[in-house]
């Protein structure tokens, strides 16, 4: 099977190479062109613009930063718009809101293309290993097209109705997630400055009811300040802000979500938001220290 990969950032690396590891000939595109050595030099071919892609491929896959990258790839000259048509499909595995799903998925069907969205749940290592839940929304046809693609990207998939449906999804389960990292840092942070051994405490939650892989993978290495990014702080900040505007929309309050949004905040500002998302604790330490 053939497949077009846009973005190659920590996740789509990651994904179009298990897509070559695994038979799959892909032809792949990234803004900074340099990004594409690495895959190419596995058996990828590379197109000169999204368009190239899509002219090239019946499936395009696409994992880009935020709403105005996953926009400007289908809208901007040299975009998916350019060649999608009738019998081919394009597939948005960015992290968006359902706003900027609902547009791209009736630009394409006005060209008489096929659209899904289809986020994705699970990190760097996930990415690289073939584990990630796929959240799939909009066109059944074509989610049942991409089962090949997708048995080598996840572990598991859902296909869940109309379009916004997949955006939806993921923004609840990162919302839950950035306010989760956000109460380890503060427990972390506690545990440490009350006289506890804070080893201890991801020992003891670890043996408890709310035992985690996020604990187990991370907590160590925040004890060490290892940052290294598989999941960058500034998309989980864009994730909690896009989760936000959902809970306007439906008037949820969501006063634990929204702090945690501006510990994020304060992160970025920082000049921490390349880093992993748990160097959010950074921000706990920085009012400890200033007490
Ligand atoms: N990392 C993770 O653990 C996970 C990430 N996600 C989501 O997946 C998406 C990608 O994440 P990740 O790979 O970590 O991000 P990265 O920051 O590593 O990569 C972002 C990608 O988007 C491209 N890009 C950014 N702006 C534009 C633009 N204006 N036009 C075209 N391309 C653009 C970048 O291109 P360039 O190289 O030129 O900058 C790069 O290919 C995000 O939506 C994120 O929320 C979902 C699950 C897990
Ligand atoms: O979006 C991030 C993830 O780990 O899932």
């Amino acid at each position: 099977m053939e497949v077009g990969f846009l973005g190659l950032g920590i996740m789509g690396k990651a994904m179009s190479m298990n897509l070559l590891k695994n038979g799959f000939k892909v032809t792949v595109w990234n803004r900074t062109l340099s990004k594409c050595d690495e895959v190419v030099a596995h058996g990828a071919s590379v197109g000169e613009t999204p368009a190239e892609v899509v002219k090239k491929c019946n499936i395009t896959i696409a994992i880009l930063s935020d709403p105005a990258a996953a926009l400007s790839v289908v809208f901007d000259k040299g975009g998916v718009l350019d060649q999608i048509c009738s019998g081919k499909g394009y597939i948005d595995m960015s992290t968006v809101d359902p706003e900027t799903s609902c547009k791209i998925s009736e630009a394409i069907a006005l060209k008489g293309g096929h659209f899904l969205e289809a986020p994705v749940s699970g990190s760097k290592q996930p990415a690289e290993t073939g584990q990630l839940v796929i959240l799939a929304a909009r066109e059944k046809a074509l989610y049942e097209e991409a089962v090949p693609a997708f048995d080598v990207l996840g572990k598991k998939y859902f296909f869940l109705g109309p379009v916004g449906n997949g955006a939806k999804m993921k923004l609840v389960v990162n919302m839950i997630m950035g306010s989760v990292m956000n109460a380890f840092s503060e427990g972390l942070t506690l545990a440490e400055r009350s006289g506890l051994n804070p080893h201890s405490l991801l020992d003891v939650l670890d043996l408890g009811g709310i035992a985690n892989p996020m604990f187990k993978g991370k907590g160590p290495e925040m004890l060490k300040d290892n940052y290294s990014p598989a999941f960058p702080l500034k998309h989980q900040q864009k994730d909690m802000r896009l989760a936000l505007a959902l809970g306007d929309q439906n008037a949820v309050s969501m006063p634990v979500a929204a702090a945690a949004n501006e510990a994020f905040k304060k992160a970025r500002s920082m000049g921490l938001g390349d880093l992993d998302f748990s160097a959010v604790f950074e921000t706990v330490k920085l009012l400890k220290h200033s007490s």
